[in-house]
């Protein structure tokens, strides 16, 4: 069942076009993967979806969870469903965290105020959340604050205040990228087995295409403020047709060395990525493109059903696919 649907979303900060019309859609449970460089427009897509744009934002198109339209949606009844039915891990715990209060209150006044517990419940259960993400003192760590953790332990912590009230969808916007390898195994491993536990859809966006395809069931890859090809995990990973795609997969780890701490720097995609507001007419990829022979001048086409392709060219579909 289709729990979040994102359709024909533009968005634009101060006039600036930035994500261009952007469409998918999460079921209940999905683990969806958003990949692509960065200046793609992935953590854009994820704070429209959290209602927490910059000033000068503008957005158009549709963004329903469940049969609740997000767009236009006042901040009353946004900050409601923030926590409650929708909730955000960021990539640097310390700007989350409040600096000043323990971990065990902070994550206890997420349940007081969505949930309406009092103070001792909702202490006691933010201290059985801090021994289900893994803490093994937890009485005592719940007393600690922000800066006695490590890295991992504080995004533990964020995991326990964003799963605390059982929320529908889980946006984690690069959650691991500041951790160590190993620890990045471990915190996405306990993500994925959390949200799983409680049926909750998580959106995992990261830069790293064996990040995303070791947690996710389906994956969209993000270029220039669009999604350029969208298709189950094991699909993209085998079939992927769009050559951006290709030369993400080309420039990634490989699935089995996630906790290899000693894994090379990885090659990288020559050129980059086209400024906000310069995107070229036709494909934005066109000037990266290996096929820029195609000179992909027009609106690229999309192609498929559930594996879907913005390319004018896509390799699947040409005599010349690899
Ligand atoms: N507040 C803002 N005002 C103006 N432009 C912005 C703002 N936030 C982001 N942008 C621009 O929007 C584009 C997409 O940014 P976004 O942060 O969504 O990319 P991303 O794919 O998440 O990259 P990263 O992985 O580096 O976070 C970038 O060109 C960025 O410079």
């Amino acid at each position: 069942m289709t729990l979040l649907e994102v359709r024909n979303v533009h968005l634009a900060i101060g006039g600036v076009e930035l994500i261009r019309d952007l469409s998918f859609s999460i079921d209940t449970a999905q683990r969806l993967g958003l990949i692509g460089e960065s200046g793609s427009g992935k953590s854009l897509a994820a704070l429209a979806i959290m209602g927490l744009l910059p000033y000068r934002s503008t957005v158009s198109g549709s963004i329903r969870l469940s049969d609740q339209e997000l767009v236009g949606l006042d901040e009353r009844r946004y900050s409601k469903l923030r926590g409650d039915r929708i909730a955000m891990i960021f990539q640097e715990p310390m700007t989350s965290l409040n600096p000043l209060m323990r971990i065990g209150k902070q994550i206890g006044e997420v349940l007081r105020i969505h949930e309406g517990l009092s103070r001792p419940a909702s202490y006691a259960q933010a201290t059985a959340l801090l021994e289900r993400v893994g803490f093994d003192q937890p009485a005592q760590q719940a007393r600690a604050f922000p800066h006695q953790l490590s890295g991992g332990q504080r995004q533990r912590v964020m995991i326990a205040m964003a799963i605390a009230c059982n929320p529908d969808i889980v946006l984690a916007d690069e959650p691991t990228t500041a951790l160590d390898v190993t620890v990045q195994a471990q915190v996405l491993d306990l993500l994925a087995e959390l949200t799983s536990e409680h049926g909750c859809a998580l959106m995992l966006i990261s830069h790293d295409l064996a990040v995303v395809a070791n947690v996710c069931d389906h994956i969209q890859v993000m270029y220039g403020g669009a999604i350029v090809e969208s298709a189950t995990t094991s699909e993209l990973t085998h079939f992927a047709e769009h050559p951006y795609t290709r030369a993400l997969l080309a420039t990634s780890r490989g699935l089995d060395d996630l906790d290899n701490e000693s894994f090379g720097q990885l090659p990288t995609i020559a050129g980059t990525v086209p400024q906000a507001g310069q995107f070229p007419p036709g494909c934005t990829y066109r000037g990266r493109c290996e096929r820029e022979s195609y000179q992909c001048q027009t609106p690229p086409v999309v192609t498929g059903t559930t594996h879907q392709v913005r390319c004018w060219h896509p390799y699947g579909s040409s005599s010349e696919g690899a």
